[in-house]
């Protein structure tokens, strides 16, 4: 693989080259160029005038795009409608080649007892784990892979920087994108750091490593909460009709449970969550941590068949969910892959304000308003008009957790919310939830597999699976 001479807008690279059986990571910050770079190699036809561009015929590509576009098949060729029952999709087994032989590494991700179930009926670190698997499998020799370890729990980790190895000790050639040196797979021979569109090192592993440090992190994220105290001061400004303020319980689930086909996914779980209760939700992939955030805001039939209280109303006592969600903010994989609506990144952030997914009403000049500032914080001002889906996987994160704290809602339910964001956005989103939380404003339900994002402003730590 070979490019000389790149000269795009966003990128100015005077050589880049890899050979098979070297394993390089990219590693970049947002905005950086490095969504470019990864566009132009996995581009089949790439052409840039004056840029001489030789890449391998065939890679095994796995992105954050390439994911969505497969959720989007599975969305067309859902037969629902046509069947006595939900379509589950395509069984998982069908996306990997010839799975026999790779039975070892299918069982090493934990995916060998899931082959027969349907894409649609995969966690978020399931699906991920099976597309990984599929590109492997795919008989390329090359891998262009973005962001492999988000959504991934430490075993599954581990367990892709064992396959990769595997991978470059048969000859192939890797690239693995990511924003967060942290990421650095264990296995990478070579790494190339793209800054302003630059790269300005390249080389070795043991070369590069001790260079990093240079590396200057300037979060696109940056919020002061001195600027939000005034719009909201206790956590009950929003109180139902005919609710109990302020010493309300926010969440309480008795004895909990929930399953799919009569299979549980978890069941005797207590939880209740006063304001002020912070907690944080672990535990490996598949072991039901967003069925379990799902069931709290309404989005899982288990809902009611469960005793469970939200802000002091029992559900499935004729409440309106439209009132219960005007109290949360959501932040998820699947709201996200969800938000499919044409519409504005400025339609996105202010849809939080009537809890739509787009926008079906004329907003006031003081919504508006207060979703510039959000765009603001976000640096996604210039971004105002563009339509959602053109911006870049990080920058959709972005606008999506604006969206979730523009009303500073009671309840903010956040199931890995910093995916595809790198380090300094991640510590500056953590860094201001510290804050909302120092300041009472909200209470934060949180689901991470980083141990980096476990901080302190957590009071409560459920670990499920164990
Ligand atoms: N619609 C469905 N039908 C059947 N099974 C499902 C369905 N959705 C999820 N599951 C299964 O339920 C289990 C729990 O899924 P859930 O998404 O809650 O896990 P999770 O802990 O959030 O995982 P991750 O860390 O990967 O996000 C998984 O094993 C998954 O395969």
């Amino acid at each position: 693989m070979k490019l000389e001479n790149i000269k795009t807008p966003d990128l100015n690279i005077p050589l880049f080259e890899a050979a098979p059986g070297q394993f390089w990571c990219i590693l970049g910050q947002n905005r950086s160029g490095i969504d470019s770079f990864f566009s132009l190699l996995s581009l089949d036809h790439a052409k840039i005038p004056d840029t001489e561009i030789c890449l391998p015929k065939d890679m095994g590509i796995f992105s954050f795009a390439g994911q969505q576009e497969v959720f989007e098949q599975e969305l067309k060729s859902d037969d629902t409608d046509f069947m006595d029952r939900l379509d589950p999709g395509t069984p998982a087994r069908a996306f990997i080649h010839d799975p026999d032989q790779y039975t070892d590494m299918i069982c090493a991700f934990g995916m060998d007892h899931l082959l027969e179930q349907g894409y649609r009926q995969l966690s978020t670190g399931q699906t991920r784990k099976l597309l990984l698997l599929s590109r492997i499998s795919s008989g390329s020799q090359w891998l262009l892979i973005q962001s492999p370890f988000d959504g991934l729990d430490k075993a599954g980790c581990r367990q892709l920087d064992m396959a990769l190895d595997h991978c470059r000790g048969c000859g192939m050639g890797i690239l693995v994108f990511v924003y967060d040196p942290g990421d650095i797979p264990a296995g990478a021979t070579h790494i190339a750091v793209i800054e302003n569109g630059q790269m300005p090192f390249k080389g070795s592993r043991q070369e590069i490593l001790p260079r990093l440090f240079e590396l200057q992190g300037q979060a696109n994220f940056s919020a002061d909460i001195n600027d939000l105290k005034p719009v909201k001061n206790t956590f009950s400004e929003n109180a139902l009709p005919g609710e109990v303020p302020q010493t309300t319980e926010l969440v309480r689930l008795e004895d909990g449970h929930a399953s799919y086909s009569g299979k549980p996914v978890f069941s005797h779980l207590n939880l209740c969550v006063a304001p002020g209760d912070h907690t944080l939700i672990s535990g490996p992939n598949g072991c039901g941590k967003s069925t379990l955030l799902q069931v709290i805001t309404g989005d899982h039939p288990a809902c009611y068949r469960n005793s469970l209280w939200l802000f002091g109303i029992r559900r499935g006592t004729g409440e309106s969910i439209w009132d219960l969600k005007k109290r949360m903010g959501i932040v998820s994989t699947d709201f996200h892959r969800n938000y499919r609506v044409a519409g504005s990144v400025l339609d996105c952030v202010m849809s939080g304000l009537y809890d739509t997914i787009g926008i079906y009403r004329r907003p006031g000049p003081e919504d508006e308003k207060k979703a510039m500032a959000w765009l603001e914080r976000t640096s996604l001002r210039d971004k105002a008009g563009s339509p959602f889906r053109t911006l870049s996987y990080a920058d959709q994160r972005l606008a999506l957790i604006a969206r979730a704290l523009i009303k500073l809602p009671d309840l903010l339910v956040l199931d890995e919310p910093t995916h595809g964001l790198d380090r300094a956005n991640r510590n500056a989103v953590l860094d201001f939830l510290g804050q909302v939380a120092m300041e009472k404003l909200s209470t934060i339900l949180y689901v991470s597999h980083r141990e980096d994002e476990f901080r302190d402003f957590f009071v409560s730590h459920i670990r499920m699976g164990n």
